[in-house]
């Protein structure tokens, strides 16, 4: 694990990033933080309404002043991210320095079924779910995996079995 011993965990809408890191900081002696929360708490605002409000770069230049802020105090942390956060460069920089990125995939039909009738998304808003997810998908896998250290298939896997994936490659020498 790098030396702060922080996991970073990134990958698609619905991919799981937020309810894993949450079952992580509840299972293991690890804090948590997920950076739509840290957002939305400093904004004092849903990501739905900032997005509504500013739009998608506002929102963006918010998730790296994020990353930022938690580059200069976090260690021993969870910490889940938006889908979006590895699309910039910048983004990718600053999570590698938080931590060991953990990219977690799950296939496009799963994540239409657990994405179906969410209004909370606005990148997903007013469009063809499966047509979205997969331009989408299409669009930021290279960033995926230029972000990540390890990708995990989390497909068919309990939140224990995701953990332990991750523990693997981190006691196996990680990064
Ligand atoms: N491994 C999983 N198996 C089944 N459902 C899951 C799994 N991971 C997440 N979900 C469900 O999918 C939805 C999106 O999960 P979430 O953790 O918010 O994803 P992300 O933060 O990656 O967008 C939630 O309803 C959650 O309960
Ligand atoms: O993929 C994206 O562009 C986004 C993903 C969301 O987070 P989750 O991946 O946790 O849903 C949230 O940051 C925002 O709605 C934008
Ligand atoms: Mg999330």
């Amino acid at each position: 694990m790098n030396n702060k011993g922080n996991i970073v965990l990134i990958g698609f809408m619905g991919a799981g990033k937020t309810t894993v890191g949450r079952w992580i900081s509840q299972n293991v002696n690890m804090k948590y933080i997920d950076t739509d929360d840290y957002i939305e708490a400093g904004q004092n605002m849903t990501i739905k309404d900032i997005f509504a409000n500013y739009g998608e770069e506002f929102f963006r230049d918010l998730e790296t002043k994020a990353l930022e802020e938690l580059c200069e105090g976090c260690s021993q942390t969870v910490i889940s991210v938006g889908g979006g956060m590895p699309v910039r460069d910048i983004n990718r920089k600053l999570m590698k320095k938080l931590g060991t990125v953990v990219y977690l995939k799950a296939a496009e039909e799963e994540l239409a079924r657990r994405l179906d009738g969410d209004d909370k998304r606005p990148m997903l808003a007013g469009q063809d779910l499966r047509k979205r997810i997969h331009e989408l998908i299409m669009q930021r896998e290279d960033a995926y995996l230029d972000a990540s250290d390890v990708v995990i298939n989390t497909m068919g896997m309990s939140m224990n079995g995701i953990y332990n994936a991750i523990e693997d490659y981190i006691n196996d020498g990680g990064r």
